[in-house]
Parts: C-alpha cells; sequence; structure tokens
C-alpha cells in the first residue's frame, strides 16, 4: 500500500540527509525517484544537506502541477517508483493535495521532509496540509538541541543574533549567520517564547516578552 508520510522536524535535524538517503538506498535497489525542491539553499533544483552532499531535484515552482508533472512523466514512457519531496513546507496546499494523488491514483510512496512551524510558531500552510492529509508524520530520530540543551521544538529567525517576530513568513537562510544577516536558530519552546537565543543568554539578556498573539 502506498503511502504519503510526512518526515517533519525543526531546521538543521536532518531532514534532507534522510531524503538523500531514502533516494540513495531505493537508487541503489534500482528503483527510480522523482525528487522534488523547493527553494533550497543550494539554489534552484537542488536537494542538499549540510553533510555536504547535494543531488539535481525538480523545482517545485509556485502553480506547478506536481501530479500533472508525473502523469506527464509516466505516459511519455518513463519510470517512476517514488516520489521525495524536501522544504515541502514551502509548497501551497493544493500541491499537497497534488501529492495525496499520487498516492491514491499512480500507487506511488511519496515522502515529504519539512519544517512544521515558522519563526513566529505558526504552521506553515503546506505543513498544515500534509499533517492534515499524511498517511504518517514522522517526527527525526536525531533531535535538534537548544543552546541550554534541551530538545529544539521551534525555529527562531535572528538578526546579529536578536530574535526578531517580525517580517515575512518566507526568508531562506540557514542557522550559524554572520552579523547582519538574516539568520535562524532552533530552541526549545521555554527559551522560544522567551526570546532567549544562544547570544542573548551569554550576554545575560532575559525578555519576559511572548510572542505577539494576533486574535481571530
Ligand atoms: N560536520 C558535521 N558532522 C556531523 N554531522 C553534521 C555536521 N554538520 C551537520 N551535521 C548534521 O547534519 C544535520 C543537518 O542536516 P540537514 O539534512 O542539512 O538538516 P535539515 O534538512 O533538517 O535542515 C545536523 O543536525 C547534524 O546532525
Ligand atoms: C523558520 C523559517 C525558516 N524558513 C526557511 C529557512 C530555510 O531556507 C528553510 C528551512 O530549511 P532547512 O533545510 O529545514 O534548514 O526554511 C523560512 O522561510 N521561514 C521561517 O519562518
Amino acid at each position: 500500500m502506498s503511502e504519503l508520510v510526512f518526515f517533519s522536524g525543526t531546521m538543521d535535524c536532518g531532514k534532507s540527509t534522510l531524503a538523500l538517503q531514502i533516494g540513495h538506498n531505493r537508487s541503489a535497489r534500482g528503483l527510480q525517484g522523482v525528487i522534488f525542491t523547493r527553494d533550497d539553499r543550494a539554489g534552484e533544483g537542488k536537494l542538499s544537506s549540510r553533510l555536504g552532499l547535494v543531488t539535481d531535484a525538480v523545482e517545485a515552482t509556485e502553480g506547478m502541477d506536481l501530479h500533472g508533472y508525473l502523469v506527464d512523466r509516466l505516459s511519455r514512457g518513463g519510470k517512476v517508483d517514488y516520489v521525495i519531496v524536501d522544504e515541502a513546507q514551502f509548497l501551497a496546499p493544493r500541491q499537497i493535495d497534488q501529492l495525496a494523488r499520487i498516492v491514491d491514483e499512480l500507487r506511488l510512496d511519496v515522502f515529504a521532509f519539512g519544517i512544521t512551524t515558522d519563526f513566529r510558531t505558526k504552521l506553515f500552510p503546506g505543513s498544515q496540509r500534509l499533517i492534515e492529509l499524511a498517511d504518517r508524520v514522522e517526527a527525526l530520530q536525531v533531535e535538534a538541541l537548544c543552546w541550554c540543551g534541551a530538545r529544539a521544538t521551534h525555529n527562531a529567525r535572528t538578526v546579529d543574533g536578536e530574535m526578531v517576530v517580525e517580517g515575512a513568513q518566507v526568508v531562506v537562510g540557514d542557522v550559524n549567520r554572520r552579523a547582519g544577516e538574516v539568520g535562524y536558530e532552533v530552541l526549545c519552546r521555554r527559551h522560544h517564547l522567551r526570546r532567549v537565543t544562544s547570544a542573548t543568554a551569554k550576554a545575560g539578556v532575559r525578555s519576559p516578552d511572548v510572542l505577539p498573539v494576533q486574535q481571530g
């Protein structure tokens, strides 16, 4: 039975590495996959891991019909045994519905990888739809850690090491950014809600503020 599986976690917890491993193990047995990604840090049409591995992928652009792409490829005689989707949080909800149709109608396994929540702890629309539709949601075994040693569960956006809570939902970036650059840091919920990053903890700054809560 084919499945739609959502491997979710914080940034930097090994999602892309696992995506590459799943692809490698299947291709080592002669299976052929289609790898979709969107806005990978390594550039268009790439799936990259911080361990240094990178592979070519199909850029899932805004508005692209992922189910239609597969149908087209199969009808031209292409062999497709499974589908991998990295940075799945960036996909539109209707593209997640297309992934479900790939599983149900084309009977292919779809392995989707992505972060669940943004820097304000809000669900990405693509991740929300994945949680709604996936056969399974899997947390990665290797946990990322907050600076305090607790399991990191949330992603903070930082500028000069300080957490920011205003801005666009999507800003492609990485952890460990240089001064002046927008970066990210994974934190436990306690420190995310209190806005205590590793830099502000070191500086002894404690903010009692919590994230702004929007009503309605
Ligand atoms: N130099 C290193 N040695 C060992 N592991 C590393 C190294 N650099 C990164 N990693 C591992 O890679 C993980 C990040 O992998 P990646 O697949 O890029 O994450 P994600 O896609 O979840 O953001 C880190 O959590 C860490 O476990
Ligand atoms: C929290 C958060 C992250 N992003 C971006 C930053 C990265 O480009 C990706 C996550 O990639 P990773 O392989 O999981 O590290 O998402 C964003 O655009 N908005 C956010 O709020």
